[in-house]
């Protein structure tokens, strides 16, 4: 699949997003930022990341998520957990950054801060009736099936 991409940051020119290994899910999204960004804990700031890209397909969109090894050594996460990128958008893409931790946490320049993951959508359309048929679940939910 090919996507257009356009750069917005000239730093961004020689670093495109690319998967890391063959089979990286996960596309690293750089904070590209001019100076180191202290996110005290707690705190959160929103982080462009120099590139827009235009999915164009409504069958696609693209979460990003955090990048694990600065959520769980770091606590930098995402401010809105997942960010949701929508086929039309055509702005930069942002990474709302959030220090979660109690250690503040400093971001520098054009490290990678996030992950974008391209995946398939389906729009639905809803049909409105009055019953659903039976399932084995029901409206069992919460751990309704227990632990073990
Ligand atoms: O982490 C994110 C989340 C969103 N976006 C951009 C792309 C997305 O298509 C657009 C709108 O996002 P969303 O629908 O999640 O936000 P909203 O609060 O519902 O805003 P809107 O009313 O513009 O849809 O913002 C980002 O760049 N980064
Ligand atoms: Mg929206």
């Amino acid at each position: 699949m090919h996507i257009d991409v356009k750069i917005l940051d000239p730093r961004m020119v020689d670093q495109l997003p690319a998967y890391a290994t063959p089979g990286s899910a996960g596309l690293d999204l750089r904070a590209c930022i001019d100076e180191p960004l202290t996110l005290e804990p707690n705190a959160w700031r929103l982080v462009p990341t120099g590139i827009a890209v235009w999915l164009k397909d409504p069958g696609y969109a693209a979460p990003v998520l955090p990048r694990s090894g600065l959520g769980h050594k770091h606590g930098i996460v995402l401010g809105n957990p997942v960010g949701l990128i929508d086929s039309d958008y055509r702005g930069q893409l942002m990474v709302s950054a959030w220090n979660r931790s109690d250690t503040a946490f400093t971001l520098q320049p054009m490290e990678r801060l996030a992950q974008l993951v391209i995946v398939p959508v389906v729009q639905a359309q809803f049909n409105v009736v009055d019953e659903f048929p039976a399932t084995q679940r029901g409206a069992g939910g919460y751990g309704s099936t227990g632990k073990a």
